[in-house]
């Protein structure tokens, strides 16, 4: 397996700083996680696809679209036809949809996501995990920003970890929820491919952006022991 990746989430980053932002972490990350709420599966509302065309302007980072609708399909196909390279959506809203959705995905030469809310177990998406780019645990409950992590949730990591490795599946496991200072270590045990940051562990740290990037590179290596590879 490849190193681990960060994913800093968009929707925490500081808007009045945007171009700054996003041109120091360019050189940095190997994607943008990007929050799209429809004020009704959740009591909030975010980003869009419109949002993902504008950083497009300044980043060739690829982007990961995480559809918290009750209606994924007209998102789904609002993100194909930007060509949002990765499309993650709730497991808990795919009930008579998931083998249209995820074919429709690929079909457009982009890659299908799941993501599982904290009480929602790895179990729920065995129908189709064997056709999974990529696997999203919430290790918070889905909205918003600086929520409390839910240690429970780490279990379905490990879960995702052997089952991938017992049947040779190919998803790369992602969290999403209060990444920071306090949780790399239990989080790293835990063993995603990707961690998602946000407030807490990057853009809420220092005023600049690469102050606050330098300040998570040395909390993940004092937490962890590791070094991430696009430091
Ligand atoms: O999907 C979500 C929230 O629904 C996340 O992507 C948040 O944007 C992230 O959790 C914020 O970071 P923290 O405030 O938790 O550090
Ligand atoms: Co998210």
């Amino acid at each position: 397996m490849n190193d681990v990746q960060f994913s800093p989430s968009l929707m925490t980053m500081n808007l009045d700083k945007f171009k700054e932002e996003i041109r120091f972490l360019n050189d940095h990350v190997d994607s943008y996680h990007i929050d799209i709420m429809d004020g009704h599966y959740v009591p909030n509302i975010s980003l869009s696809p419109w949002f993902i065309e504008e950083v497009r302007k300044i980043s060739d980072v690829s982007m990961s679209a995480h559809l918290m609708v009750t209606q994924p399909s007209f998102w789904v196909q609002q993100l194909i036809d930007i060509k949002c390279e990765w499309i993650c959506i709730h497991a808990e809203v795919l009930d008579g949809l998931a083998f249209r959705l995820i074919d429709q995905i690929h079909e457009a030469g982009l890659k299908a996501g799941i993501v599982l809310n904290p009480e929602t177990p790895v179990e729920t998406i065995y129908p189709y995990i064997p056709l999974l780019d990529k696997v999203t645990i919430m290790t918070v409950d889905p909205g918003f920003a600086g929520q409390k992590f839910i240690d429970g949730t780490l279990e379905k990591i490990v879960q995702l970890r052997e089952l991938r490795e017992t049947n040779d599946y190919k998803y790369l496991i992602e969290m999403d929820g209060s990444s920071n200072r306090k949780s790399f270590a239990k989080i790293d045990e835990a063993g995603p491919d990707i961690y998602i940051v946000g407030r807490s562990g990057l853009f809420g740290l220092t005023e600049n952006i690469e102050t606050s990037w330098q300040t998570m590179m040395t909390d993940y290596k004092e937490m962890t022991g590791k070094k991430y590879y696009k430091e």
